[in-house]
């Protein structure tokens, strides 16, 4: 097995606004349980970031911030320039599109059509235009001959990819994906890194899966203890073996990254 498809990092200007701004952010559950010490990220429009840690590492928490639905904590978060914080929660999620793990979270409508509707309409798309949107969505997921059929009657990696076009409609500046790959068998894994790198996106990606990290994202970055312990190309940070071992991340055995 190699890893010699990795996409090419995107150059980018450093004067760019980021699409995601996050400086020292910290947060404590209300049980006291300190989660995150002080986080800092920046991520240019267009990067695709892959965050990797081991369980109970803070990868959840922090990008439940990205999107508002954790809030309280101290430090600073921006996307595309706007602050989040309670006055702009609206246009922050539809800045930030977080894909679930789970797509029953995302899906309950009786066709995949008005599932992949109900974002867009939310935000006050209408006729034609929210046609359009249903449709390019549909498409860019590989969907488009399914927009009448159930969610319910989909395999779980088409499933997965309308979950997707739900997020993709609404046209967010920064895609969040926790765990895509997870639980869909090897052909839905490879058609959802198809969609995912024909995507022209700025993508955050949650993921347990190493391979994954390095075929989608050009950087990624290391969570552990609720800090940061590495940020730098995925090639370099998975070649680093004492790292990979001091955060009990791992590569499938006989995984190969040359
Ligand atoms: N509601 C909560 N109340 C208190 N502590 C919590 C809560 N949710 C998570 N934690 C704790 O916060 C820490 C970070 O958890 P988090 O879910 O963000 O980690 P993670 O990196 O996403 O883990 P995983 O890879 O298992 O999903 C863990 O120690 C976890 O036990």
């Amino acid at each position: 097995m190699t890893g010699s498809s990795s996409p090419q990092p995107v150059r980018v200007a450093e004067t760019t606004t980021p699409a995601l701004l996050v400086e020292h952010l910290a947060y404590a559950y209300p049980d006291g349980h300190q989660a995150l010490f002080g986080v800092n990220l920046r991520v240019q429009p267009g990067e695709r970031v892959a965050l990797l840690g081991p369980n109970g590492a803070g990868k959840t928490t922090f990008v439940m911030h990205l999107n508002g639905v954790i809030s309280g904590g101290s430090g600073r978060i921006e996307v595309a320039g706007m602050p989040v914080d309670k006055a702009n929660l609206k246009e922050i999620r539809r800045r930030v599109g977080v894909v679930f793990q789970d797509p029953d979270d995302q899906l309950f409508m009786p066709t995949a059509r008005q599932d992949v509707a109900f974002g867009p309409a939310n935000f006050g798309l209408r006729g034609a235009e929210l046609d359009e949107r249903v449709r390019g969505a549909l498409d860019a997921v590989g969907m488009g001959d399914f927009a009448d059929r159930s969610p319910l009657h989909l395999s779980g990696g088409q499933r997965r990819r309308v979950a997707l076009a739900t997020v993709l409609a609404c046209d967010p500046e920064i895609l969040v994906l926790d765990e895509p790959s997870a639980n869909l068998e090897p052909v839905a894994r490879r058609e959802l890194a198809e969609v995912l790198l024909g995507l022209d996106r700025t993508m955050l990606m949650v993921t347990h899966d190493l391979p994954y990290a390095l075929q989608l994202c050009t950087r990624s970055v290391v969570i552990d203890d609720g800090v940061v312990v590495a940020d730098g190309p995925t090639r370099e940070v998975l070649a680093d073996t004492e790292l990979l071992a001091a955060h009990r991340l791992e590569l499938p055995y006989g995984f190969r990254l040359d």
